[in-house]
């Protein structure tokens, strides 16, 4: 039973290993706690995390300014939390929002797919492997407090969460748009997206790269609740407790049971869809988009 629940994903030790290397050759502390609640407060430069008022949910905040785009030392960091998080008993669920105003994520990091080499592609589609297998599969409780934008990669890691709170504002806007930028989402995804809204919505919102405003996105069945933006964090942990009533074990497994067979269509071809991404990311014509799109993205600013 226990193993059952307790399903670990490949390679993670690796890449958290590789992560404390980077931090220790960039010579900043990698861990420093704080507060008045001692070792239980821990962050990192990119990500905070705060236990919540009765000790058995975490508050993790994104802090990668201006944007929380999710860069190769952002998703080491946070996959090092993460991990802190599942290996300390004491917390059942975990509340992901972000510390930046307006904005939960602006998704993957362009500029870790813009202009490299293969072998640093490789190494940042990893990552980005692994921040979706360790959400997607977490025995945690999961909550996407999501208070700003959430486009592409930042709209992926909030499908992977249990429930999803959108910040009524007009730039709450959430979906995958990667064909606006010229590119393809993976099919894990797209496999993600149909789990949510189902296949007839999800590929009418994949070929648009539709940006769902609030209102939308809760009728479409992307978010579950969207409430004002000074209620998010309180909706979370309101939700929060109502799926922390139900036992742990019986809650895991059937997650378990929902996205298993999902999860295991990566694990069994993650080298090839490595390999897949990097050959398509290399390409002239698809780094000419990337160019073309943070070009527009800069000149918006004026
Ligand atoms: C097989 C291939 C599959 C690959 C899959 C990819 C999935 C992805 O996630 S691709 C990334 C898609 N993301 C987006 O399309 C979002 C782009 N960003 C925005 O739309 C806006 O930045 C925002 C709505 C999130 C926020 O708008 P705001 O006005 O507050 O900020 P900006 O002035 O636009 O941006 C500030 C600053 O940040 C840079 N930036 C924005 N997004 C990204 C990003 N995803 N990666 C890297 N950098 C980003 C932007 O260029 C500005 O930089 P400068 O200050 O240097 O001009």
């Amino acid at each position: 039973m226990a193993l059952a629940v307790r399903m670990r994903v490949p390679c993670r030790a690796l890449l958290c290993a590789g992560a404390q290397l980077r931090g220790a050759a960039l010579g900043r502390p990698e861990w420093a706690a704080g507060g008045g609640d001692g070792a239980r407060r821990f962050a990192s430069l990119r990500v905070l995390v705060e236990p919540g008022a009765e000790g058995r949910v975490a508050v993790m905040k994104l802090k990668n300014p201006p944007v929380n785009s999710l860069s190769l030392d952002f998703l080491t960091e946070f996959l090092i939390s993460l991990e802190k998080l599942e290996n300390d008993k004491a917390f059942r669920g975990v509340v992901i929002t972000s510390d930046c105003p307006n904005v939960f994520s602006a998704g993957l990091d362009l500029r870790e797919m813009y202009g490299r080499n293969p072998g640093h592609y490789a190494e940042y589609w990893k990552a980005v492997q692994e921040l979706w297998l360790r959400l997607y599969l977490s025995n945690l409780v999961l909550v996407a407090a999501i208070n700003g934008s959430c486009p592409a990669g930042g709209c992926l890691m909030a499908l992977t969460s249990d429930v999803r709170i959108l910040s009524d504002s007009p730039k709450s806007v959430i979906g995958l748009n990667e064909t606006l930028l010229g590119i393809v989402a993976p099919f894990w995804f797209k496999d993600t997206l149909v789990n949510t809204i189902g296949h007839r919505a999800s590929e009418r919102a994949l070929q648009l790269g539709l940006l769902f405003p609030p209102a939308e996105a809760l009728q479409v069945g992307l978010v579950d609740h969207v409430v004002p933006e000074d209620q998010v964090q309180s909706m979370a942990l309101s939700v929060m407790a109502h799926w922390l009533a139900i036992p742990d074990h019986a809650r895991q497994l059937t997650k378990a049971m929902m996205r298993k067979a999902t999860a295991d269509r990566l694990i069994k071809q993650r080298e090839a869809d490595i390999q897949n991404f990097v050959s398509f990311i290399s390409r002239d014509s698809i780094q000419k988009s990337l160019q073309i799109y943070l070009e527009k993205l800069k000149q918006k600013k004026g």
